[in-house]
């Protein structure tokens, strides 16, 4: 039903006074960066990733909620991206959006019933104000918000987070959409009704022959509701399948570790605790290689490693020393923001005359820790003209690869990486 292709999303950030007046471009944040995906009718996808991975902006892409800078989006034979406001307004109608916060998403001062009809009106649907009515009690009824009569004359504060987002959902179906992207749309609500709206979103996929985005970082949820899962990191899918390959046989050690973090049944947790290095890395500015390396705990030779993973190996040691060993080691650096130069060769200026100790303390690092996969990436430590040279590997952006029935973003799976994949597992 809709193919992308391409696609990608970059926020551009209003750059301060200083880089105008220098003319330089501002930078750009990749919230979704190169996304290729099919959505076949009648199919529950879910997108799961950490807050900040890209979910909502592609969820909202799809549907021409924020403009694509680059890709395709083709819906039934029709380009949606570059489409002007006034030719995506008729497709609008047959894709729509379920917010995550149900109390948001309805006007408190709108009674339901003018909630629900309000997209009949702005569409221009139904021949008169009757016919609408009809419409809305006939959506009310669906979602189970029944007698319609009844909560048609209330209003967002006579009920419950359930049947607001019952609401918000009978909002969507009265116009009869194909695609109904839905943004964690049972995360705000209480445990005990979650489950019950996920089956009522089912029931209405069969019923009404919708296709779901289901967006959410619970990947416990997206178990019970999804037919396939993307499974996104830094504005790119690095591992879709069915429900079954995801979750009987991950691949990508980003959903292995995902799948760790699953709570136990009744409790949520956001970000799987287990993951090295805990942060999720600034979208401006994202690592460059396979964009998950810096917190891969099977990260290897080409994954792209660079003057920022040293920089981060040397924090993570300086906080474990203690205060006097710390000062010494940092001393010899005439500035640790050499450490944020990009490029496979970073020249790291040492304070003045410290050269040779400088190399000796990287020397060292590498003896103490010779297990640590950024000595994978490295091919030199050199004193070069009074500075300190370190050179990388070159990097190798993944590329899609077919895994069994998955399709994974991940050098581990690439013929051409096997014997250093190997040589990194040993
Ligand atoms: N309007 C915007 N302007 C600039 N940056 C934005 C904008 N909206 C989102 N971003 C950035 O884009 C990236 C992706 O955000 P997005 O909300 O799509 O992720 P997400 O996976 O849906 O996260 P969450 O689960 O927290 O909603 C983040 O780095 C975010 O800060």
């Amino acid at each position: 039903m809709l193919t992308v292709k391409g696609l990608q999303v970059h926020y551009q950030l209003r750059g301060g006074a200083l880089s105008r007046v220098l003319g330089r471009t501002p930078p750009a944040v990749k919230a979704v960066d190169g996304i290729d995906l099919t959505l076949r009718r009648g199919e529950v996808l879910g997108l799961v990733g950490e807050s900040g991975s890209g979910k909502t902006t592609l969820g909202r892409a799809l549907l021409g909620l924020v403009p694509a800078t680059g890709g395709s989006i083709r819906y039934q034979d029709q380009e949606l991206v570059g489409l002007s406001e006034g030719r995506l307004r008729p497709l609008r109608r047959k894709l729509q959006m379920v917010f995550q916060d149900p109390h948001a998403s309805l006007n408190p001062s709108m009674d339901i019933g003018t909630a629900v009809g309000d997209p009949l009106r702005v569409h221009d649907i139904g021949s008169s104000d009757e016919d609408r009515r009809r419409l809305v009690k006939q959506a009310l009824e669906t979602v189970g918000l029944a007698p319609a009569e009844r909560y048609m004359s209330m209003y967002p504060s006579d009920l419950s987070g359930g049947q607001k987002q019952r609401a918000v959902i009978a909002r969507a179906i009265v116009l009869e959409p194909d695609l109904l992207v839905a943004d964690e749309p049972v995360s705000m609500l209480d445990m005990s009704v979650r489950a019950k709206i996920l089956q009522l979103m089912i029931d209405l996929g069969e019923r009404l022959d919708l296709t779901y985005v289901y967006i959410t970082h619970d990947l416990a949820t997206a178990k019970l509701f999804c037919d396939r899962v993307a499974i996104m990191y830094l504005g790119r899918i690095v591992e879709i399948g069915t429900s079954e390959e995801i979750f009987n046989n991950p691949r990508h050690p980003y959903t292995k570790a995902l799948l760790r973090a699953i709570p136990t049944p009744g409790l949520i947790r956001d970000v799987p605790h287990d993951l090295p290095r805990g942060e999720v890395p600034d979208a401006v500015r994202p690592p460059v290689g396979c964009s998950f390396h810096p917190r891969c705990p099977a990260a290897f030779a080409p994954c792209g490693w660079e003057a920022r993973d040293l920089r981060s190996t040397l924090e993570d040691r300086w906080a474990r020393l203690d205060a006097s060993a710390y000062k010494e080691e940092s001393a010899l650096f005439a500035d640790l923001k050499d450490l944020d130069a990009p490029g496979r060769s970073v020249r790291i200026r040492p304070a003045a005359g410290r050269a040779g100790e400088l190399l000796a303390l990287l020397e060292r690092m590498r003896s103490d820790a010779p297990d640590e996969r950024l000595w994978r990436g490295i091919t030199a430590v050199r004193e070069d003209a009074g500075a300190v040279v370190v050179d990388f590997r070159e990097q190798v952006d993944p590329v899609p690869l077919a895994v069994g029935t998955a399709r994974v973003e991940c050098h581990l799976f690439d013929p051409r990486f096997a014997p250093l994949s190997e040589e990194a597992s040993r």
